[in-house]
């Protein structure tokens, strides 16, 4: 014997409050979203007909609230079969009316108004003829259901909901409560909605989208007061493939990259909520969207969206939209660009990154730090080939050469910009980028003069001897500022050796041995070097007749001065140099005084 599944409704109920919707408020979407599905299901003749909402406040009982519409109505057997049957819903399967567009579909929304009663209470005339329904649901699970006489009831087909605030939630059914609720969820409704209270009856929604026709100022203003922030620019959007049409705000501060924003989504002009993730693609982080549309199906929450091939093409559309209005702006109104560039900076790097057209067009305002300060990169470009440290360490190493040298060179150790920099050549074609490491920096300082350079090399090998037990080679060159006698260049290769070693001697037992082993399969580096400054006195001095003890104190001084300089950490082997070499010179001075 076939038996069906029984359902315990109390835990049902409690199933819908706990798990599946996050607010007990929207039971008064659900009933909107009936009312104005039965008059769609009634065709053209119910067009004008507006929903009515009343709150009867009564005097030592509990709030009551009914909704109202002159839709299709339900006869005695419908009402069986759907209000009585959870999950039965006659909107999917084309009972209410076949080619109507309907809000609901789960069958199951009419539940959510046990949220906040224990009592329902359903009076319908079906446009189909028979008699009027009673039907009186109860958050126990159990219901009754009575065939109105003649003259009981409504007169004309439609349907009125009864709900009685369940003890301790009067306030939901209060009016200025309702009124709120029915603006948030459904204030964008084409259909009309009457709220009765005592006060009086009041129209709500029933007029065109907010956004249609508006202009940007006007937008603006709708979202500031909508959602409580003064955007940097707001963008029409439309994509009527998916019946989508709304509006996308552009924050005027940088969130995080990592940040989602929290869109606001209708679904066929209802509410559906205003945290909704995953609508644009990960890079537009920095707009936050209205939208209203038809196409896309709600989880049966209705607090998100069911992600399937048309959310997919969605995000891609809106994507593609947000990208052409970015390429539009750069020719309509650069200043707006300019501001949005400098604001959402990083954002615009990591969508260039991937898309030449939009590198072409932002390259000229995207921001860099460079020697110089910070520039844009049209700025970079006009002072020649575009040359860049590709980390932040190589940059602080050069950077203060560089800038004494009136080289503009680019600090590309953040985010994105290196990437961006080494694609620059192939979206603006004569645009030179070069990489330069510290080691190349020793290249573009000039040679001393050749009068000078039987002097130079005779102090370089002098200094080479003196340096050797620290794989640092010697060089002399020109340079600025004079006042920095010398310079501590050093490539991958030999920072990893110094960091290798300095590892090496605060490792304990275990991890001894294997650095060890490491260091010992790196080929000695030569690749970092000292730079003496022919321009500093003290270096011309040094190339003079100085004594063996003398010199070699003092090379080790420069040496000692140029790794701090360059906030290289000094190694064992070093901090005994620099006591040696401190205590030489302390000694000296105290031997001449
Ligand atoms: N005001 C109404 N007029 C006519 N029929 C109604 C009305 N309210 C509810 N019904 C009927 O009761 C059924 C169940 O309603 P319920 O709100 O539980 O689910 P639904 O609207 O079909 O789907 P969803 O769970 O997505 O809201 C509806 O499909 C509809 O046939």
């Amino acid at each position: 014997m076939r038996h069906s599944f029984q359902v315990d409704l109390r835990g049902v109920v409690d199933l819908l409050s706990a798990h599946l919707y996050s607010s007990p408020d929207v039971y008064v979407r659900e009933l909107v979203q009936n009312a104005v599905d039965a008059l769609a299901a009634r065709g053209p003749e119910a067009d004008d007909r507006p929903v009515v909402i009343e709150c009867h406040e009564r005097p030592g009982g509990p709030p009551l609230l009914s909704v109202e519409d002159e839709g299709v109505g339900l006869t005695v057997p419908e009402v069986h079969e759907l209000l009585a049957t959870i999950g039965s819903s006659s909107k999917r399967d084309g009972l209410l009316g076949p080619d109507v567009d309907y809000l609901g579909r789960f069958g199951i929304g009419l539940l959510s108004c046990f949220l906040v009663s224990d009592d329902i209470r359903v009076v319908s005339r079906s446009v189909r003829g028979g008699p009027g329904v009673s039907w009186r649901g109860h958050s126990d699970g159990t219901y009754e259901l009575r065939e109105l006489a003649d003259g009981e009831g409504r007169a004309t087909p439609g349907t009125t909901v009864w709900v009685t605030a369940r003890p301790g939630l009067e306030d939901r059914l209060h009016a200025a409560t309702v009124r709120q609720l029915v603006r948030r969820y459904a204030g964008l409704l084409a259909r009309p909605i009457l709220l009765r209270t005592s006060a009086g009856e009041e129209r709500l929604a029933g007029r065109p989208l907010p956004w249609a026709g508006q202009d940007t100022e006007r937008l603006l203003a709708w979202g500031e007061a909508e959602l409580g922030e003064r955007f940097l620019d707001a963008v029409p959007l439309g994509l009527p493939a998916a019946g989508l049409t709304g509006v996308a705000f552009v924050l005027s501060t940088s969130p995080s990259p990592s940040s989602r924003q929290r869109h606001r989504v209708h679904l066929k002009r209802m509410l559906l909520s205003d945290a909704v993730d995953g609508l644009l693609p990960d890079w537009a982080f920095f707009v936050r969207v209205v939208v209203d549309t038809s196409a896309l199906q709600p989880l049966a929450s209705r607090e998100g969206l069911y992600e399937d091939a048309t959310l997919a093409a969605v995000r891609e559309g809106l994507g593609t939209a947000l990208r052409s209005w970015l390429a539009g702006l750069a020719d309509r109104d650069p200043q707006r660009l300019q501001r949005l560039v400098r604001v959402h900076a990083l954002a615009l790097k990591a969508l260039a990154v991937h898309d030449d057209e939009l590198l072409r067009l932002f390259a000229p305002w995207l921001p860099v730090d460079t020697s110089l300060g910070r520039m844009t990169l049209t700025e970079v470009m006009a002072r020649g080939p575009v040359r860049y440290a590709g980390t932040a360490e190589d940059f602080s190493q050069m950077a203060q050469v560089a800038t004494a040298e009136s080289i503009c060179l680019v600090n590309a150790g953040y985010t994105y910009d290196e990437e961006l920099l080494l694609r620059l050549p192939d979206v603006l074609p004569g645009v030179d980028v070069e990489r330069v490491d510290p080691e190349d920096l020793a290249a573009v300082l000039r040679p001393v003069i050749a009068a000078d350079q039987a002097g130079a090399a005779a102090l370089v090998a002098r200094c080479r001897t003196v340096l050797a037990p620290f794989s640092c080679d010697v060089e002399v060159r020109e340079f600025s500022p004079a006042s920095l006698p010398s310079l501590y260049t050093a490539g991958d290769g030999a920072r990893f050796a110094r960091e290798l070693d300095e590892t090496r001697q605060v490792a304990d037992s275990f991890w001894g041995p294997m650095l060890g082993r490491i260091a010992a399969a790196q080929p000695v580096s030569r690749e970092a070097t000292l730079v003496l400054n022919w321009r500093h006195p003290v270096v011309r001095r040094l190339a003079g007749q100085v004594g063996g003890d003398a010199l070699r104190t003092a090379v080790e001084v420069l040496y000692l001065q140029a790794l701090l300089l360059g906030r290289h950490p000094l190694r064992g082997r070093e901090t005994t140099l620099l006591s040696g070499a401190l205590g030489r010179l302390i000694e000296g001075s105290l031997h001449g005084a």
